[in-house]
């Protein structure tokens, strides 16, 4: 396990090298509010712990991880027994300013996790992520159906989530996917760019500012590595070479294998999350109630309380159905999303085994 670091030094090799704002302004935030800190994880500091370094996860490896403080990137050392695997880019720490030990993780505000191969367990891939970019291009990439999957995973993490529509340069009229997009959920932003062009780094600064953490998910070649290096500006070479590493995979692809936080311009910070490829609608309830808002507004009007709105009387969702407020494909879409996500869910085996069913809510 690595040692200390002193303050600002990176010492290990594949630690990002971090820039800070510079910040102008009569009330500039904190220290710790310029890598994400704010009143929802200091209130979680207890008055004992006041003495205690507060840190924030930077990546995570099999056998350590590494953090930064508002000095820098620092080591971080782990108690016997404790596994890499229960730590997220983006957690935020307290550690024993004497050892530099771990010695708490606090409460995450959102966390991106899947069920790990074999469906035991969660894989936690990023936490503490304010906004989600769902990258997608004008092209054959666009798919409605797959951008639902990570507006339920976003919704299901507590993050906002923003469409980006790359490679607009490369299409006559982005209109029509622009629509397309808008319409898969309420009041959904969808940002129509080019990655490649410093345009898109005023059209994304409103998820990327002093403090805020994004991530972005999406297809391979949609230009999500390309957005991260625009977003980062001119130290991307620094980032690039420090931070997220390319490597040919076994079919001699590229593909982004560091999973860690970096400094993007205008304050923020982007974790970088290659590693959500493989997404399965499971234990999302929640998500979907979000994506289809105008289902889950209406249902309280129906007569009855568990209506699946496809047969029964006085179903107030049907209603809107008939009277052409509601299309019958968006229902379609969220029964089917629904069973998906029931048949996907694991049912616990309580005592005797006994079938607990976890939140079944339709
Ligand atoms: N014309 C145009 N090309 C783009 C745009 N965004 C990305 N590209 C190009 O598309 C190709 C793929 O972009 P990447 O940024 O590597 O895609 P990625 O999503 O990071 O791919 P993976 O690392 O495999 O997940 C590169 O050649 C980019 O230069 C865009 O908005 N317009
Ligand atoms: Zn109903």
């Amino acid at each position: 396990m690595s040692a200390i670091a002193t303050c600002g030094k990176p010492t290990h090799d594949g630690v990002p090298e971090f820039s800070y704002p510079t910040l102008t302004g009569s009330n500039p935030p904190s220290s710790l509010e310029l890598l994400g800190w704010s009143d929802f994880f200091a209130a979680q500091v207890e008055p004992g712990e006041t003495e205690l370094l507060v840190r924030r996860i930077a990546s995570v490896h099999r056998a350590r991880i590494d953090a930064i403080d508002v000095s820098g990137p620092v080591g971080i050392e782990l108690p016997p027994n404790s596994n890499t695997a229960d730590f997220a880019v983006g957690d935020w720490v307290l550690a024993d300013p004497l050892t530099g030990m771990l010695v708490r993780r606090l409460d995450r505000k959102t966390v991106f996790q899947r069920r790990a191969e074999g469906g035991h367990g969660q894989q936690l891939a990023a936490a503490n992520v304010d906004t989600l970019f769902i990258v997608t291009s004008c092209n054959a990439d666009f798919n409605p159906g797959r951008l639902e999957r990570y507006l339920i995973m976003a919704n299901q993490a507590g993050t906002d989530p923003v469409i980006v529509l790359t490679k607009a340069d490369t299409v006559e009229d982005a209109g029509p996917f622009e629509q397309q997009a808008k319409a898969l959920q309420r009041d959904l932003p969808v940002v129509v760019l080019n990655a490649r062009t410093a345009d898109a780094v005023a059209l994304l600064k409103p998820w990327c500012g002093v403090g805020q953490t994004v991530t972005l998910v999406g297809s391979s070649g949609v230009g999500k590595s390309t957005l991260v290096n625009t977003l980062a500006g001119p130290q991307s070479d620094t980032m690039q070479k420090t931070g997220s590493i390319r490597e040919r995979d076994a079919k001699g692809r590229h593909t982004t294998t560091a999973r860690s936080l970096h400094a993007i311009g205008g304050g923020g910070w982007v974790i970088d999350t290659p590693g959500i490829r493989t997404l399965y609608v499971s234990d999302v309830t929640d998500g979907i109630d979000t994506l289809f808002a105008e289902i889950t507004d209406l249902a309280p009007n129906c007569r009855f309380r568990d209506c699946t709105h496809a047969h029964e009387p006085g179903c107030a969702v049907q209603a809107a159905v008939a009277k052409g407020e509601l299309s019958a494909d968006r229902l379609e879409r969220w029964r089917s999303l629904l069973a998906e996500n029931r048949d996907r869910t694991p049912v616990l085996s309580g005592p005797k085994g006994n079938k607990i069913v976890r939140k079944k809510k339709y």
